[in-house]
């Protein structure tokens, strides 16, 4: 075990896993968790009271289709009145506290395992009306647009969706979709996958979507182009197109992560 630099000083957190490094390869990313420290945080424009940590976005010479972050607003801020990007789409997904949406004029109030999707175009504004921090998941898209199609805003939660059980699998591996995957209006999904104790992709996925996965819970070895990589909660990946991904979930409880994927479009050629 390497010796690792904390900012803050006093001990490393007490669980301590081998990818307390960030590991940046050409066909995936690993932002552990260990390494999102207050020095490394980004003020967000709009937004009052809140820090944030961008853990995915386009980078010349990739073809990254999202960007993604952790967001923090304390007591009393968010951005009541932000005017986001008209052709943006966006999730935000509450992993702590709570956190009123105001969405086309409508309040909602969003806790743990809360889920929004902010169609393009739609206003909205979030505001910290509690007395803790609110913590989540803001995941942006620009949006592409498809004749004939238009998605729109929804509100729902992890607890209100039932997830899929995956063929084969008994159940030890499941994938919760808040959208329909054949649905053309939507061109990413944002799903949550969760796997039992013991729980496997058993073959190396080589796909076109890229992903973003924050993991929400638990830990797992997870196959990422040729390296095996332990990882647990709060740690980030991003996986560009075709880079294979497997996982084996060890335990000794579920093992569940945040997904994103780009999806439903042709491919732009030029
Ligand atoms: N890494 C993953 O969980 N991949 C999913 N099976 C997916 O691409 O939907």
């Amino acid at each position: 075990m390497g010796k690792y630099y904390y900012p803050q000083g006093g001990l490393p957190p007490q669980t301590h896993l081998t990818t307390e490094r960030a590991i940046v390869t050409e066909a995936y990313t690993v932002i552990p968790k260990g390494v999102m420290t207050d020095i490394v945080t980004s003020t967000l424009p709009g937004f009052s009271n809140t820090r944030s940590w961008i853990l995915a976005r386009p980078i010349s010479g990739f073809a990254t289709t999202f960007s993604q972050l952790i967001v923090e607003i304390g007591p009393g801020g968010g951005a009541p009145k932000a005017e986001f990007e008209p052709g943006v789409e966006g999730v935000v997904f509450v992993t702590k506290g709570k956190v009123n949406l105001t969405l086309d004029g409508e309040l909602h109030q969003l806790e743990e395992g809360g889920y929004a999707y902010l169609a393009a175009g739609a206003t909205w504004g979030l505001e910290n009306v509690s007395d803790d921090i609110v913590s989540f998941q803001w995941i942006r898209k620009a949006y592409e647009r498809l004749e004939g199609y238009e998605a729109k805003s929804f509100v729902t939660s992890d607890a209100e969706v039932e997830p899929t059980a995956m063929p084969d699998t008994n159940g030890a591996w499941k994938t919760t979709r808040f959208t329909d995957s054949s649905d053309l209006a939507h061109d990413m999904q944002v799903n949550i996958v969760t796997f039992q104790p013991g729980g496997v992709i058993p073959f190396p996925e080589t796909h076109v979507m890229e992903h973003g996965l924050y993991v929400l819970e638990g830990k797992a070895m997870y196959l990422l182009n040729n390296d095996w990589v332990e990882v647990e909660a709060g740690d980030f990946m991003w996986l560009r197109a075709f880079c294979p991904q497997a996982c084996y979930a060890g335990g000794p409880g579920e093992f569940r992560y945040l997904l994103y994927k780009d999806m439903n479009r042709q491919i732009k050629l030029t």
